[in-house]
């Protein structure tokens, strides 16, 4: 278990983390999201007292980690893949490390082996690709074999095959009941592989929920339509009082707050071919990008681009002015703490 307890951070006049309180949970991969500069890195290097909070505190298993007597056995972390000691092998690295923390040697290798690094232990890391050096990185945060795990951006420069495998090692270690904080940007992936979720916005805490809260309640729903008889549906949709945005891109209905089974049926009753009758359920990246628009901090403006994916606030009709950026559904109470 990780607490965080008003944890704040300056750098001169920045503030870039703004009193944090939450827990990270055993059993469960736990994802960290915010927008660049949110201040993911700084939270995570003062949990593992790699940076001084200007207040606030961070417990390990209710400690402080200089409080923990050898702390790669209760919590390892793969921040900076490249930190390791270029001119070493890959089994010196690791040697090292367990050696200054009074982890066995044997250990060495089990981990070499269960990052798939066996065949390349003797070669000096700095000829290591960026996965080879992930994989490096990761076998570090298990030499201890520690309860608790930390990574920043471990998928960075994996291939599909190694995205894979981190996947189901993460998901394998909290199923083992161990405590994994884990934050990246590929929202596709972290929706397949956190069941929790923290969300930080200019280093302030916006969400602490589940994968299926966040995305609920940060997203519409909506039926998706199509037929080729579109203007005969148009009306009769009109005409039993419902709303119908045109999507003239996909040629497609979309239909907010009404059953797909009492559309199905409304078009039945009028005769009306039906191509598509589909719910949509809006994707973590659209839920995260709705959450997070007021605190992204640097904005790309490209001539004619949106700042949100296609679908998702600005661009959507369906979301009405007053709707806050975090979505209709989001309790506000909940920013700043629980
Ligand atoms: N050593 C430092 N000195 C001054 N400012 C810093 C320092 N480290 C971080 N910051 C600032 O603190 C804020 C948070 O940075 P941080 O790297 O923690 O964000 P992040 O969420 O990890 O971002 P990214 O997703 O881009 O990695 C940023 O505005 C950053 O510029």
């Amino acid at each position: 278990m990780i607490e965080l307890e008003g944890l704040t951070k300056r750098f001169g006049g920045k503030v870039a983390v703004d009193n944090l309180s939450f827990q990270v949970r055993p059993g469960v991969v736990t994802g960290f999201l915010g927008p660049n500069g949110a201040g993911k890195s700084t939270t995570m290097r003062m949990m593992l007292d790699l940076d001084n909070p200007t207040s606030g505190t961070v417990r390990i298993d209710g400690k402080h980690y200089r409080d923990l007597p050898e702390p790669l056995k209760y919590i390892g972390a793969l921040l900076d893949a490249k930190a390791m000691h270029g001119g070493r092998s890959a089994y010196n690295n690791l040697l090292c490390l367990a050696q200054s923390n009074r982890i066995p040697t044997s250990r060495v290798d089990e981990v070499l082996d269960l990052v798939g690094l066996t065949p390349v232990a003797r070669q000096k890391s700095k000829g290591f690709s960026l996965g080879m050096g992930q994989r490096l990185g990761i076998a570090a945060a298990l030499l201890g074999d520690p309860e608790i795990l930390m990574f920043d951006e471990p998928v960075n420069g994996l291939d599909p095959e190694g995205i894979l495998w981190i996947r189901n090692l993460m998901k394998g270690l909290a199923a083992e009941g161990r405590t994994i904080f884990v934050s990246s940007h590929l929202m596709s992936e972290m929706a397949l592989t956190a069941e929790h979720l923290i969300v930080i916005g200019q280093g302030k805490l916006l969400a602490d929920l589940s994968m299926a809260d966040f995305i609920q309640q940060n997203s519409r729903s909506y039926v998706r339509m199509r037929s080729p008889q579109q203007e005969r549906l148009k009306d009769v949709l009109h005409e039993a009082g419902i709303d119908a945005i045109d999507v003239p891109a996909t040629g497609t209905l979309e239909i907010n707050g009404v059953a797909a089974e009492q559309l199905g049926e409304l078009a039945a009753q009028h005769q009306i071919v039906l191509h598509e009758l589909s719910p949509q359920r809006a994707s973590l990246e659209e839920a995260f990008m709705r959450m997070t628009a007021d605190s992204v901090e640097y904005h790309a403006h490209a001539p004619g681009a949106g700042e949100l994916p296609p679908g998702a606030a600005a661009d959507n009709p369906a979301r009405p002015a007053d709707v806050p950026a975090w979505g209709a559904g989001f309790d506000a109470t909940r920013k700043g703490g629980k």
